[in-house]
């Protein structure tokens, strides 16, 4: 038998959409494995409920098949689904390192981005890497659909706001603009760079002016009730940078330091102003998944 644990990550950072993507150091999945001679999926914890147990619908079933690692797969969900904070990646990713460990597969966290990601394609419709490349490699990530990722160790408070409302990554997607301007694209350029600097350099400033998005966020904010005033409340408590979590419904918050508690409170209380209950992590930019 083996455990392993899998962080929330948040992907896009407003400016990255579908490339850049960190690690949370909290929440977490954790997924435990035992040999069998065909899958079968048991969940519990956050939203299990919500949660598929049969193997062609979990994103778990999907990692057992591409790493030909048939096993009863425990899976306790720290991560809500329809998040915005990568629930369905934790999952894979935990599942990808648990079962390359128990059938000692010997794949790397980078070997495994790509095995983690087929999960992906279960309930998305796309093999999409920039949630599962986080939770593996922890960090800050940056993935490209011709080389695979790479990540950059950072240290960085967040706070991620997750309201009690669902949208589902694939109704997200379907608001996305078809185009951008040039203006838009200069500008997107800009703030992306911005961010990428950011974080090298674990600077929350660069990274918060960096996050600024004019063509996915503005579209997505509109599916998030109290978004606007959530955004607005983080800024006057001390975020110096704040976007839509993913595809939402969480929105993610750079506090400056020693901010990070008021910036949680005044965005609980954004949404609480709009009519929605939430809960805010106090969190940080944290590690890959890793087996226990
Ligand atoms: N192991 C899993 N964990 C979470 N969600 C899963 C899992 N397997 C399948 N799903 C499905 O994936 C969807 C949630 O995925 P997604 O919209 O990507 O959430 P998030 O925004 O948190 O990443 C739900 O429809 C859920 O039923
Ligand atoms: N790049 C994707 C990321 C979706 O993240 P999730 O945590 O909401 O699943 C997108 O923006 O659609």
């Amino acid at each position: 038998m083996v455990t392993a644990r899998a962080p929330a990550t948040s992907a896009n950072l407003g400016s990255g959409f579908d490339t850049f993507g960190v690690a949370l150091s909290h929440p977490a999945d954790t997924v435990t494995v035992e040999r069998a001679a065909e899958t079968t999926i048991e969940v519990s914890g956050a939203g299990a409920r919500y949660i598929p147990t049969d193997p062609d619908e979990n994103v778990v079933g999907a990692v057992a098949d591409a790493l030909d690692a048939p096993a009863h797969i425990h899976i306790d969900k720290g991560v809500r689904p329809s998040s915005g904070l990568g629930s369905s990646a934790a999952s894979a990713a935990a599942a990808a390192v648990a079962l390359n460990d128990l059938y000692d597969r010997g794949y790397s966290a980078h070997d495994l981005v790509p095995v983690a990601a087929e999960g992906e394609a279960v309930v998305s419709g796309e093999a999409h890497a920039d949630n599962v490349a986080p939770s593996l490699l922890g960090g800050f990530t940056v993935v490209r659909s011709d080389d695979g990722a790479t990540s950059v160790d950072t240290d960085l408070p967040l706070v991620a706001c997750l309201p009690e409302v669902v949208v589902s990554t694939r109704d997200a997607r379907r608001v996305v603009p078809e185009s951008l301007t040039m203006a838009e694209h200069v500008e997107t350029v800009g703030n992306a760079a911005t961010l990428a600097a950011g974080m090298c350099r674990s600077d929350p400033e660069l990274v918060g002016r960096g996050m600024d998005d004019p063509v996915v966020t503005p579209a997505r904010a509109e599916l998030i009730t109290g978004y606007a005033g959530v955004r607005e409340a983080a800024f006057e408590a001390g975020a110096t940078g704040v976007t839509v979590s993913g595809a939402g419904p969480s929105v993610l918050a750079v506090p400056k330091p020693g901010r990070r508690r008021e910036v949680a409170a005044a965005m609980v209380e954004g949404f609480a102003d709009a009519g929605v209950g939430a809960r805010a992590y106090q969190t940080e930019v944290g590690r890959g998944a890793s087996v226990l």
